[in-house]
């Protein structure tokens, strides 16, 4: 569902941030990005939809390569695939309905989603999206006036109501506390697992990232240095590849185990 051939991204200023990575990703995988800060984690998944532009290589997503893709044919792949990020990225003084309205963007003309003239269906199939969720009550609710992990909800309906086969997922609960990262990280499984979403997440606590992941990947200076299923993600593992301990952070142990910061 998604190839990486010898996928290497090097930054005007020099620094590599991918380094020859092979790999493929299939449908319905729940895949973790691990790394300490600046191992390439961003970087590896932004090249994914092409907010990075990879500097050799190829990605192919659903056998057409996206590297390759302009026009139609990149809005049409790029349609499939939809982003969290940290900081949510809604339109914060619009209502909760209409940012999740927006995952509609990519069906229409320009001119019709700027007036706001979304179909019945596409309202139905928001709602169900912040059904899923649990935040249909806050459909008609300004944005802003939802908790962190509301907001973050909200935007993981878009990506429902994008109807996307991928969602990536950049650090998606860095910003949140504990029990609303557990609630936001809950949601993601639910539609990998109902829907078969494939999933791609870039976490910095391992031990969320055993908890969710089918896989888990760890790069170092944008390398592959461990690709696994999660029982071989063990703490010796980690230790032996990043040269660190991975200590529980605080006396919550079901709560992060920081690799990175
Ligand atoms: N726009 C840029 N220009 C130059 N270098 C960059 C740019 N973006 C990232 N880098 C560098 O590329 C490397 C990989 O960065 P990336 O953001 O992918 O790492 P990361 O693992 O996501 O880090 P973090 O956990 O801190 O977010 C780092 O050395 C970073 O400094």
């Amino acid at each position: 569902m998604i190839e990486f051939k010898q996928v290497s991204k090097i930054y005007p200023n020099g620094v590599v941030g991918l380094d020859n990575i092979n790999l493929t990703i299939k449908k319905g995988e729940f895949v973790v990005i691990v790394g300490l800060s600046g191992a390439g984690k961003s970087t590896f998944l932004r090249s994914i939809n092409r907010l990075h532009e990879i500097t050799s290589g190829e990605i192919i997503i659903d056998n057409t390569s996206i590297t390759k893709a302009k026009g139609k044919q990149l809005l049409k792949i790029r349609r499939d695939i939809g982003m969290i990020f940290q900081s949510f990225n809604l339109v914060k003084r619009s209502t909760v309905i209409r940012n999740v309205l927006a995952g509609r963007v990519g069906y229409h003309s320009t001119m019709r989603t700027l007036l706001g003239l979304f179909p019945p269906e596409d309202k139905k199939l928001a709602m169900r999206a912040l059904e899923r969720v649990n935040i249909i009550d806050k459909a008609y609710s300004r944005s802003d006036q939802l908790s962190g992990g509301q907001q973050q909800r909200v935007s993981i309906a878009r990506a429902l109501a994008q109807e996307a086969k991928i969602i990536l997922a950049d650090e998606p609960v860095a910003s949140l506390d504990p029990l609303t990262t557990v609630q936001v990280l809950e949601d993601l499984k639910t539609i990998n697992v109902e829907l078969g979403i494939t999933l791609v997440v870039n976490l910095h606590s391992i031990e969320l990232a055993r908890q969710y992941a089918t896989r888990i990947i760890g790069l170092q200076e944008g390398r592959v240095v461990f690709d696994g299923p999660v029982e071989q993600a063990t703490d010796e593992r980690f230790k032996e590849i990043y040269g660190q301990p991975f200590e529980v952070k605080n006396n919550e142990e079901s709560v992060n185990l920081p690799i990175s910061h």
